[in-house]
């Protein structure tokens, strides 16, 4: 059930009289509220900013996930356009302000998203596929041996995953009937929630997404700033139905919907919600990093007006471009499972009640007690991008109570995102001496005092923990001239909570050490029939855990027998697994679950 929250909050600067008489109403001085629409993955909302970049009201609206098949999850855009109106609407009324009284409207969305829609209509032509769904998983394993996972990463800073874009278009235009057809005559148009949003706010007269937005399709060129058309070519992606690429921070339009209650607002920031909460965080300088900590985890270092290459799995892309002004690039690591985790704990397994308990039943225990979770729920994203790995828990012994296994799995993001800062460390040659942080888990102290210890560095939490929202407010305000320059909104930026690291090196060396054995133990793990035909394995198990040993560099030999498993393949399957004793099932076509029994390679 989609739930509906309203909030109100009086701050500091801006009071509640003030919201009753807005400066806007009384003085007709130019108006200083700029209102950000935050369109995630979870749910869409609308904050009310002051010029002092403190929130005036807000309200948030979440919506329904579908998972039609494994691995597959959607969203109903219209959904979310709906939404969308209902938030900016209320978040105006509990401020007690009109359209008039902003300043401009920024936009900030969930990344990668996949959306197809007829121009004519305005109808879309397919749920949204959403960035953490893995259908095309075989459709990049085919690019992939067709040159390698990275053969467009020197042109877009991308390896091949399902995560972006790209193999998600050439999804829907394989898989909607007549939608290549539509495309090739310019009457189906692609975009992610930004290009939505704007489709929507101006009655489908703009096509538009940011640099930003762009940069997450793979399809993109990082130097370029505009699509790659022999990218376009050989993925068979028609390019007139692409959107135009704009900068994150101009006056794009007014919005002209009359139905729609920003009629006649400027429209003037878009940013995906990553950079969103790069520039909130006013990781303005080369070598600044944030991470945001929601239902995944998102690690960006600004690498300033060069694009870094990575070669330790981390992501190039664009940090921001306001209007004219030179590029600004980043580093990114993203992972899928952060937040999500401890969902799954809650709804799952039944572990918890709510995500606020994990830190008291976490903190009755010492440390981990030696177990380690691997949240591979759907493969590893940065910096290993394995589609083949599966979750796991490992290290139990019959010592360990549920508090420790709950401890595992909040410390599974730690581990996590100081891979991915590792990797930019080694990319970047930057050290980091601090990391920015925002997002739902870091009300978590245990978390954020363990994250520290395992850095090495400061953990910082702002004040202001809507980071994203007030960063895409940040664009729209600064392109209409509520906020000077970047100086200006630095002095926004003030420290909620410091992190310092106190663990002591030997201890954070080994802890290190056990998480990569852990990770090292959920690669490979996927071995299905699907996999088997895809593996040239020629539609047979044992050719596949034959093909999956091999990639794990252990030799064994199948029997060719479709569901026939010899011995000594289903030996390999657990140690390309890397499990000391591993049970095999099976999932037959039928969806039948064969158990195969437990093995020791
Ligand atoms: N006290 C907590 N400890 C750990 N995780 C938490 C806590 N409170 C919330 N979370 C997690 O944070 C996530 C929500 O964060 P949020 O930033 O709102 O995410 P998103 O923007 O991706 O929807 C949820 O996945 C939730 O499980
Ligand atoms: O909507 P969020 O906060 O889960 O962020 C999703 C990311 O943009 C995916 O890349």
């Amino acid at each position: 059930m989609a739930g509906v929250l309203g909030l109100f909050f009086g701050t500091g600067e801006v009071t509640k009289d003030d919201m009753t008489a807005p400066a806007g109403k009384d003085q007709q001085a130019s108006p200083v509220y700029v209102a950000s629409i935050d369109q995630g993955t979870s749910s869409s909302r609308c904050i009310v900013f002051g010029k002092d970049g403190s929130i005036v009201a807000e309200h948030q609206i979440e919506h329904e996930q579908f998972y039609p098949r494994p691995g597959c999850v959607e969203h109903d855009a219209e959904e979310i356009w709906r939404n969308v109106e209902m938030c900016v609407k209320s978040a105006l009324n509990i401020a007690g302000l009109g359209a008039p009284d902003l300043a401009a409207v920024g936009i900030t969305n969930q990344r990668e998203s996949t959306l197809v829609w007829d121009r004519n209509t305005g109808t879309p032509l397919h749920p949204l596929i959403v960035w953490n769904d893995v259908r095309t998983e075989s459709i990049c394993r085919d690019l992939k041996a067709n040159g390698g996972a990275d053969r467009f990463r020197g042109r877009t800073g991308l390896p091949i995953s399902p995560y972006f874009s790209a193999t998600k278009l050439m999804w829907l235009l394989d898989n909607v009937a007549g939608l290549r057809e539509l495309a090739e005559k310019g009457d189906a148009l692609f975009g992610t929630m930004d290009s939505w949003l704007m489709w929507k706010l101006t009655g489908g007269r703009m096509h538009i997404t940011d640099v930003t937005n762009a940069s997450r399709t793979n399809l993109m060129s990082l130097e370029g700033l505009h699509w790659d058309k022999s990218i376009l070519q050989e993925l068979g992606i028609p390019a007139c139905m692409l959107p135009s690429i704009v900068s994150s921070s101009e006056v794009y339009c007014v919005a002209d919907n009359p139905d729609n209650v920003l009629n006649g607002v400027r429209v003037a920031g878009i940013l995906g919600d990553q950079q969103a909460a790069l520039f909130g965080q006013i990781c303005f300088r080369e070598g600044q990093t944030k991470c945001t900590y929601g239902t995944g985890s998102f690690i960006l270092m600004n690498t300033g007006e060069r694009v870094v290459p990575s070669t330790n799995g981390l992501l190039s892309t664009v940090g921001f471009k306001l209007g004219e002004q030179a590029c600004v690039y980043a580093l990114e690591g993203s992972i899928a499972y952060a937040g999500s985790t401890v969902q799954w704990l809650r709804d799952n397994l039944e572990m918890i009640k709510s995500a606020s308990e994990i830190e008291a039943l976490a903190r009755t225990v010492e440390d981990n007690g030696g177990v380690f979770f691997v949240p591979a729920f759907a493969g590893l994203l940065a910096p290993h991008w394995r589609g083949d790995a599966r979750g796991l828990m490992c290290g139990l012994t019959a010592y360990n109570t549920k508090a420790h296994v709950v401890r595992a799995v909040l410390e599974s993001t730690a581990f996590q995102v100081q891979e991915v800062l590792g990797a930019m460390n080694q990319d970047s040659g930057v050290e980091a001496v601090s990391l920015k942080v925002d997002g739902g888990m870091t009300a978590n102290a245990l978390l954020m005092q363990f994250q520290a210890d395992l850095l090495g560095v400061q953990v910082l939490r702002p004040k202001m923990s809507e980071t994203t929202a007030l960063g895409a407010a940040f664009a729209a305000g600064l392109a209409v001239g509520v906020w000077e320059d970047i100086d200006d909104l630095s002095k926004t930026w003030a420290l909620g909570q410091e992190y310092e690291a106190t663990m002591a090196a030997e201890k954070r060396d080994m802890l290190l050490w056990n998480w990569l054995r852990a990770v090292e133990r959920s690669l490979g793990w996927e071995v299905t029939e699907r996999n088997a035909k895809e593996d040239g394995g020629g539609g047979n198990i044992a050719s596949a855990a034959a093909a999956a040993a091999t990639r794990s560099g252990t030799t064994a030999r199948g029997n060719g027998g479709r569901w026939r498993l010899e011995t000594a393949v289903l030996m390999a399957i657990a140690a390309a697994a890397g499990a000391a004793a591993a049970v095999v099932v099976l999932t037959t076509k039928g969806g039948q679950k064969m158990h195969i029994g437990a093995l020791r390679p």
